[in-house]
């Protein structure tokens, strides 16, 4: 039987996403959907509330909280969750469980994007180029000095990351042409398999903190992650050391990273994520020149945007179908 436009599932998409998802969802001819028709501001929860009622799938990004408040708004038509990203720290799963909803997530499309942007994010941290170019603009650029603007290097150094899954051992592919001279890393437990791609040895998160020259977060946000990154590891660090984050900001104790920053604990920090975002712009961190800042920025290439839009796209309709997802999370 043919089945009418207003017969068909109804989905709403909760931002403008990249035009590749949106043309899966357009050309499925399986399902009617609406769009918030933007990129540059989030929907309001008000209207998100409304736009929801009676929906059969929902689209949305990493910046809507998909919370029981807004299930129960949807109310029992909502089959399907697809979430274009992979972190699913906005979804809360339990609930999304009790209601039988399945979930959808982007991994594995972004991971090379991530790790490009934790290199290029770690260099520019180390290296101080950020203060580099703001003093050549500036006339802080006098003579050649010999100890000018001098950062730490990856040569001979070890690289620690903390949480090691697909994005950690991306970013260490790409660091060890850098003539880096030992990789740690410590997880809840050893992940023998991926540790040895990069031939790296697991630590205690102690040892983590005393030996790393460069401290990379790539773990995910999880009530027994959150904030972890505090005084405690800070102050275990060594003052010459890099701590970089491209994972969640709520892994990190903000006002103690912003303490071990100002007080040399720590050499440098970079960031791609915060807590919140954005990040007021008189916001502490923003004072420090040995902090660099990035607007979440990490899976930000037009390829894997599109990838991630169409694969949270793909995952919708196979769900909405009852079929398995291409990534679907395990509830
Ligand atoms: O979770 C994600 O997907 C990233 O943080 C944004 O791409």
């Amino acid at each position: 039987m043919k089945r009418t436009m207003s017969s068909l599932p109804k989905v709403y998409v909760t931002r403008q996403i990249p035009p590749a998802g949106l043309k899966i969802l357009q050309e499925s001819g399986k399902v009617q959907y609406e769009l918030w028709d933007s990129d540059d501001v989030p929907v309001p929860r008000k209207e998100l509330l409304q736009k929801v009622k009676g929906v059969d799938a929902l689209l949305c990004v990493l910046t809507e909280k998909i919370d029981a408040e807004l299930l129960d708004a949807a109310g029992s038509n909502l089959k399907v969750v697809s979430t274009m990203s992979v972190g699913f720290d906005h979804l809360s799963l339990e609930e999304l469980k009790k209601r039988g909803i399945r979930v959808g997530y982007t991994p594995e499309v972004l991971t090379d994007a991530v790790a490009e942007l934790t290199v290029a994010l770690l260099l520019a941290t180390s290296r101080r180029l950020i203060e580099a170019t703001h003093e050549a603009k500036t006339g802080g650029w006098g003579t050649w000095r010999t100890l000018w603007l001098c950062g730490h290097e990856l040569a001979n150094s070890t690289v620690g990351i903390f949480g090691l899954g697909r994005i950690g051992v991306a970013i260490a592919e790409r660091l060890a042409p850098f003539k880096v001279k030992k990789f740690i890393y410590t997880d809840v437990a050893p992940r023998p398999e991926l540790a040895s791609l990069i031939n790296a040895e697991y630590v205690s998160m102690d040892e983590l903190a005393k030996q790393s020259d460069f401290l990379a977060a790539c773990c995910a946000l999880t009530p027994e992650t959150k904030e972890i990154c505090n005084k405690d590891l800070f102050s275990k660090m060594k003052k010459t050391s890099i701590f970089i984050n491209t994972s969640r900001g709520g892994v990190v104790h903000q006002q103690d990273l912003y303490d071990a920053l100002s007080t040399g604990e720590i050499a440098g920090a970079g960031l791609d994520v915060t807590v919140p975002e954005p990040l007021p712009t008189d916001h502490p961190l923003f004072t420090l020149k040995n902090c660099v800042i990035l607007p979440h920025i990490a899976s930000a290439s037009y390829s894997t945007r599109n990838e991630m839009s169409s694969l949270a796209a793909n995952n919708l309709l196979l769900g909405l179908r009852g079929q398995p997802m291409i990534k679907e999370l395990k509830l």
